[in-house]
């Protein structure tokens, strides 16, 4: 037992020194959420002892009564906050409390500015838990004991939040962990009880433990004898599981509250679903959808899922299995009736159970956005801006909500040419063209590549609309899509064009066209010979000489761009040259009889039409002396 009585100074990992310092400074302002924080981690501590004495009841101790206890003291200027939750190990206090365990934490701390107002939302996203104890506290101490551990056991952790921390074994009759705040002098207001117990109402009321605090002392009369106060605690908050109370009982300041509670964000939600289920299943469920994507949400292990409850005992945070990848960025509890409550994560993925309230929540959250999309104000632009991008998954991982999901999908179209993805395809179907069977789109690695791509020339020479695609997933989401409202999507540079709405009179002068041109196309596919899978004439310019199109079935030129870059195989197929013979620099070419000059313009003709898609040439060098040579030939003439 010696080694553990020792006190011992260990250094803060550097992440959480950072932390630490960026939580301090960024977080003054608003710094009574210290005690939500603390408050939320006892009662997560209370939770889970809760459901580790379902198998062990020895952990108890014969004490079930759970709660959290907040004293203050005037004089001393402590706050001291306690729980007879599962408390923690040294070891579990070293972890928990001196490293930081999340993933991504380098990568967050990478994305700080420097500048306050930002870095404290982004902190706000990262969970500020413990550390916001040191916040108003000049030095903080930890005193804890593991649940179904010995008394000696016991460990006392202390730090002033700069750059370590001191640990020594200090007996604890109780279970759990009691954590005492030395408070700064500005923050003196924290001992006070009249102050604190209306930060606990505000914050915590929704706790599903009573918080405690010493019930105020009747002011003596005067002249009466001073009768040895006793010392009674009473709940300070309201102590039911927010969900399980009826919705028209729940004011909108404690939803929000409670969606701190479970999500750790430190904004306020967008929006929220709350629905109890009764018949073949039994459960109640509170969404939430967030106003900013976690700065994790492209890790591939970022924290995601619901809180489960089963009966309204906490069983698990992040049950990943009650909504697709898709949704991942909706936080909430489920509380069913029908798994057992020795549940696992194992078990979850074979109960069918499960897999029914799945497809239930998945719908509950889907409604939640068309309703959102059906509201006034811009609630669902800001939705689209931060989640659009994960929404664009959805079809592909589920294809029974394709249509749903597509309807919530929003673009950046020709119809306003601006890069805010902002039309919906319904949008888009009521503005079609009559004889217009199609949906076209442009996919290119950025906005103004799409908007200026030569493939939209026709198309806005006829009025027709195209949606511009520039987001990574799109040609992936455009695969799984396909169709909508049984129209076909198409895209612009793939397969040959075919508008029905040609008139006749077009469609004849584009086979004029390409009688005309028949030599011109003859000679070029000759000097693109290996480079090209076809050269062809085309209507679909107007003012561009050439521009590339892939085959019908061929990789798109972004997914080949994609799929380069991460290092993987990619078929080896040639794009089609698509020229415009009206355009004078191919007339030109047509009339060229030097077959050496006609093989430079050709070449030249075919890289600026790579350049103009965004793609990178093969051999830029040869680009470049070739267009150098016509243009000092120029300067000769
Ligand atoms: N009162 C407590 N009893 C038992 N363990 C606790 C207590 N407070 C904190 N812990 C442990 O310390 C860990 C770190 O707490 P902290 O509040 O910093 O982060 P968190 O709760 O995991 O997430 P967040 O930062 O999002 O709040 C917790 O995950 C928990 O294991």
């Amino acid at each position: 037992m010696t080694a553990e009585v020792k006190k011992e100074t260990l250094g803060f990992q550097t992440e959480a020194k950072q932390l630490l310092h960026l939580m301090i400074h960024s977080l003054y302002s608003n710094r009574e959420i210290f005690l939500r924080e603390l408050i939320s981690n006892a009662s997560d501590a209370i939770d889970k002892l809760r459901f580790a004495a379902l198998s062990d009841e020895s952990l108890l101790e014969g004490q079930g009564d759970f709660q959290v206890q907040v004293d203050v003291d005037k004089e001393a200027n402590t706050i001291t906050i306690s729980d007879n939750g599962i408390g923690m190990t040294r070891d579990e206090v070293i972890e928990n409390l001196g490293t930081i365990a999340k993933s991504g934490t380098a990568a967050f701390l990478e994305n700080l500015t420097g500048d306050q107002k930002k870095d404290s939302q982004l902190i706000g996203q990262f969970g500020v838990g413990f550390y916001s104890a040191f916040i108003v506290a000049e030095r903080v101490e930890v005193h804890s004991r593991k649940a179904g551990q010995d008394a000696a056991s016991g460990v006392v952790w202390e730090s002033r939040g700069e750059s370590e921390f001191s640990i020594e074994g200090r007996e604890k009759a109780s279970r759990g962990t009691s954590i005492t705040l030395f408070l700064k002098e500005e923050a003196k207001e924290f001992a006070d009880d009249f102050r604190v117990r209306s930060v606990i109402k505000k914050y915590s009321d929704h706790i599903s433990v009573p918080v405690m605090m010493l019930k105020p002392q009747p002011p003596q009369a005067e002249g009466e004898e001073a009768e040895a106060p006793v010392a009674e605690y009473e709940a300070v908050n309201e102590a039911t599981a927010l969900w399980t109370r009826p919705r028209t009982e729940i004011s909108d300041e404690e939803y929000k509250s409670f969606y701190s509670h479970v999500s750790h964000d430190f904004e306020e939600p967008l929006t929220w679903s709350h629905n109890k289920v009764e018949g073949k299943l039994e459960y109640t469920s509170l969404l939430y959808l967030p106003k900013r994507a976690p700065f994790d949400m492209w890790h591939r292990d970022m924290t995601r899922g619901l809180k489960l409850y089963v009966q309204r005992t906490f069983i698990m945070d992040e049950a990943e299995q009650f909504l697709p990848m898709y949704l991942r960025f909706v936080k909430g509890v489920v509380d069913s009736n029908d798994l057992p409550l020795n549940v696992s994560r194992e078990i979850l993925q074979q109960e069918g159970a499960v897999e029914s309230m799945r497809n239930a929540l998945t719908k509950r959250v889907l409604d939640m956005l068309s309703k959102l999309a059906k509201k006034e104000g811009d609630d669902y632009a800001l939705f689209w801006k931060e989640f659009g991008q994960v929404m664009k998954e959805g079809p592909a991982e589920d294809f029974a909500n394709k249509e749903k999901i597509a309807k919530l999908l929003r673009f950046s179209t020709t119809h306003t040419d601006a890069p805010e993805q902002d039309q919906s395809l319904e949008d888009y179907v009521s503005r079609m063209k009559e004889g217009q069977e199609k949906i076209y789109y442009v996919v290119a690695e950025n906005f103004n590549t799409a908007k200026s791509s030569p493939h939209l020339e026709v198309f806005r020479k006829k009025g027709i609309e195209v949606l511009l695609l520039s987001d990574r997933v799109d040609d992936w989401l455009m695969n799984h899509l396909q169709e909508f409202d049984g129209k076909a999507l198409q895209d612009v540079a793939r397969g040959a064009l075919d508008l029905a709405a040609d008139s006749e009179e077009e469609k004849a002068e584009q086979e004029k066209l390409q009688k005309e041109s028949e030599g011109l196309v003859e000679r070029l596919a000759k000097v693109l010979e290996g480079q090209v899978e076809e050269v062809r004439a085309t209507a679909r310019l107007t003012d561009s000489a050439a521009c590339l199109v892939v085959g019908e079935h061929d990789l798109g030129a972004q997914m080949r761009r994609i799929m380069e870059a991460a290092g993987q195989p990619v078929p080896e197929t040639k794009p089609i040259l698509e020229v415009n013979p009206n355009h004078p620099l191919l007339q030109m070419l047509d009339k060229e009889a030097d077959e050496d000059r006609f093989a430079d313009l050709g070449s030249i003709i075919f890289d600026q039409a790579t350049l103009a898609e965004g793609g990178q040439l093969n051999d830029p060098a040869s680009y470049v002396s070739r267009l150098n040579k016509i243009l000092l030939e120029m300067s000769k003439s």
